[in-house]
């Protein structure tokens, strides 16, 4: 399969590195200064850049009929522009705050935990994110994505960075040396708590889950998600 990068910073790197060895070829990378060539001969683009170049970059596939991956964060506020070109142009296109696997369990988890945890309002959900001093967005996309589980969930409206009021789930996200990204959903009540949490030793399951979208969206028109992908519906 003939893959385009779309960013080539510490994730596009590894997933070069997984696509070549799972056999597939990369026909372009884009990092911010170069240009597209190379583009319409892709089976499949995978985006992870800046939130800055997201927009660009996924537009540019579905004028170039090539389906898209993308795992960029921060920048969810265009996200249904993106939807309506992919159904203008019958693209094909995935979206997701996190590709790992191990992120995608946790996500059902938080869900169900979610429910059950919503006939019980002596419990309060806050939420706690930790990512190298490089990543530029804040809360990361993992912990919105987390936030809406809740949110969809039970009663809760809302997510904040600042002091939670009632409906509203606090997220504390935290900046130090390298982590690769920690997620910890917790509940607390005056006798006990209740934790979530999801530690990413590298950026591996990322990648990886990043090309194994890619190998299931070649070929596919229409807006999937990683449940499509991973079965989880
Ligand atoms: N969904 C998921 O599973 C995951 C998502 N992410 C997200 O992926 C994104 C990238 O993360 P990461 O690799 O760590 O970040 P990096 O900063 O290491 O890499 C970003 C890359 O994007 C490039 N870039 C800048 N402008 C453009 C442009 N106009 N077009 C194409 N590329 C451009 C940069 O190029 P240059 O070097 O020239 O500046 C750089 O190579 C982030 O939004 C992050 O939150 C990260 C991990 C997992
Ligand atoms: O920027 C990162 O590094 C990561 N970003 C994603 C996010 O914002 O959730 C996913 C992962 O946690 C790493």
């Amino acid at each position: 399969m003939k893959i385009a990068l779309l960013g080539y910073g510490k994730m596009g790197k590894v997933i070069e590195r997984i696509a070549l060895e799972r056999g597939h070829e990369i026909v372009l990378k884009k990092d911010e200064f170069n240009t597209y060539d190379g583009l319409s001969t892709a089976d499949v683009a995978i985006d992870f850049s800046v939130p800055t170049a997201a927009v660009d970059n996924i537009s540019n596939c579905f004028h170039a009929n090539v389906p898209v991956v993308s795992g960029t964060t921060g920048w969810l506020e265009h996200f249904d522009e993106m939807v309506a070109l992919c159904n203008e142009k019958q693209g094909g296109f995935i979206s997701s705050s996190n590709f790992s696997l191990g992120v995608n369990i946790f996500f059902e988890l938080n869900e169900y935990l979610a429910k059950i945890m919503s006939q019980f309002d002596s419990y309060k959900v806050s939420m706690e994110e930790i990512h190298h001093t490089q990543k530029l967005d804040a809360p990361s996309g993992t912990a919105i994505s987390l936030a809406k589980g809740v949110i969809e969930n039970s009663s809760y409206a809302n997510w904040t960075l600042d002091d939670a009021k009632q409906g509203e789930i606090h997220i504390e996200a935290k900046r130090i040396g390298d982590v690769p990204g920690t997620h910890t959903v917790t509940y607390d009540s005056i006798v006990d708590s209740i934790e979530l949490k999801h530690t990413a030793h590298n950026r591996e399951g990322f990648a990886l889950g990043a090309v194994i979208a890619a190998e299931w969206l070649a070929g596919k028109t229409g807006i999937y998600s990683m449940k499509d992908v991973l079965n989880l519906k």
